[in-house]
């Protein structure tokens, strides 16, 4: 059977990653151009609906109206509501507002919420998404590298909380991912490096082949063009596979947080001051970290944590504590952050541990005194 005209239009020259599952699968589009045609591939989902687009002011500067203009082509009505820029509009004053504007404009269950932006818009548009009217369909549109390669897929959704990060959410699965590489031209340096942590992660959890790929490749895909597009969607991929075999995390799928159990705690400790450090750089000290934990267990080489480090110097990720402007709390008062992590099972504490590059695994049960003495000797780095 032909696919009808319009189906066409957005997928033309994109790539599609399939997330297989089951009733809720949902195709990721990648591809250059594709906010310009979204409207139609909108159009096809809600056969009707109206959308609300959840956005931040930058992002509704440099890509909104080309959005707006691809849903009114498509005769789709819409309504916008603009969050400020970072992290802390991941809380629930905002989270809470944006309920009550998408109630006041009247959408239906069967309309539809569009995260236009980053991973902070994604992840707080998908849990207003979740909640509203228990549960309103929802589209990602990724506009940051981080959000392309990982917080648009998979269905984690949610806020902060003053116990810690992301603390309070959902998983719900979008049902549709619109990634438009184009959109990273108008990103900061600062926020792709950011994203590129997250890339990396893939090639260090289980792809060791990938991560030397991007060791000889890194330089293309800062500059953009088809190696840019290939990284993404080699990220998204990547994450598809994970997510398909562990939607709820039940087990591996809490190897995608390689280095976020350090990361977390520091962005936490920073009190998610974006000027001092954002959730990919948080990431990107977290991997050094994960690596070097590693070694000090006698798991994984120290060449491949030297190899770690070099690669995420070399593209200007921050790699080390001392990396963050102003002071951080002492190691205990990290490690009672990490305490209230996600993973941590009848008290124990969970780590993304690894025997060298691509070869990471989840442990249970890591020793808390441990934990504290190593991040006692990194902090020292500090003074
Ligand atoms: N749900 C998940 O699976 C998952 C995965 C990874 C990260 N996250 C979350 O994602 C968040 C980080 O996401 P992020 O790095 O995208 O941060 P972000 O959403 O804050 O975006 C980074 C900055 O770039 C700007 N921006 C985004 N796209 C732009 C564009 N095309 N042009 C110009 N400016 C643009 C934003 O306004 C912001 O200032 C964290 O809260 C993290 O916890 C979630
Ligand atoms: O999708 C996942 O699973 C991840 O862990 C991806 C991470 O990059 C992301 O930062 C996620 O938000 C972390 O989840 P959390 O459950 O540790 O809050
Ligand atoms: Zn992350």
């Amino acid at each position: 059977m032909t696919a009808p005209a319009e189906a066409s239009t957005a997928r033309e020259g994109a790539q599609t990653v399939r997330v297989e599952l089951g009733e809720r699968s949902y195709d990721i589009l990648v591809g250059r151009g594709l906010i310009a045609s979204a409207g139609d591939e909108i159009a096809r989902l809600l056969s009707g609906g109206r959308v609300a687009v959840i956005t931040d002011d930058n992002v509704a500067k440099a890509q909104l109206p080309a959005l707006k203009a691809s849903l009114d082509a498509a005769g789709i009505g819409h309504v916008t509501f603009a969050v400020k820029p970072g992290e802390p509009s991941k809380r629930f004053s905002t989270f809470e507002q944006l309920c009550d504007q998408v109630l006041e404009a009247r959408l239906e269950r069967g309309d539809a919420i569009v995260a236009l932006g980053g991973g902070v818009v994604g992840d707080l548009a998908g849990f207003v998404a979740a909640s509203v009217r228990r549960g309103m369909r929802f589209i990602q549109m990724p506009t940051s590298l981080l959000a392309q390669v990982d917080s648009s897929v998979g269905g984690k959704t949610g806020i902060n909380s003053r116990h810690g990060k992301n603390l309070i959410g959902a998983f719900y699965q979008p049902g549709l991912v619109i990634a438009d590489t184009a959109a990273l031209d108008t990103l900061s340096p600062r926020e792709f490096r950011a994203g590129y942590a997250e890339v990396a992660k893939y090639g260090l959890i289980d792809d060791a082949d990938f991560f030397a790929w991007l060791e000889a490749n890194h330089r293309e895909i800062f500059a953009g063009g088809a190696a840019r597009d290939e990284a993404v969607a080699a990220s998204c991929r990547a994450k598809a596979r994970v997510v398909a075999d562990d939607e709820f995390e039940a087990g591996n799928r809490a190897l995608l947080n390689l280095g976020h159990t350090f990361g977390h705690a520091l962005e936490s400790a920073v009190d998610y001051d974006g000027a001092r450090l954002v959730h990919g750089e948080g990431v990107a000290i977290g991997m050094r970290l994960a690596h070097a934990f590693s070694a000090r267990l006698g798991l994984c080489p120290q060449e491949d944590v030297a190899r770690v480090e070099a690669h995420l110097k070399t593209v200007g990720l921050p790699t080390h504590m001392k990396d963050i402007p102003g002071q951080l709390p002492p190691a205990a008062t990290l490690l009672d952050i990490i305490a209230q992590d996600k993973k941590v099972t009848r008290g124990a504490l969970t780590f993304i541990l690894t025997r060298g590059i691509g070869r990471s695994f989840v442990e249970k049960g890591v020793d808390p005194q441990e934990v504290l003495s190593f991040l006692t000797e990194e902090l020292v780095e500090q003074i």
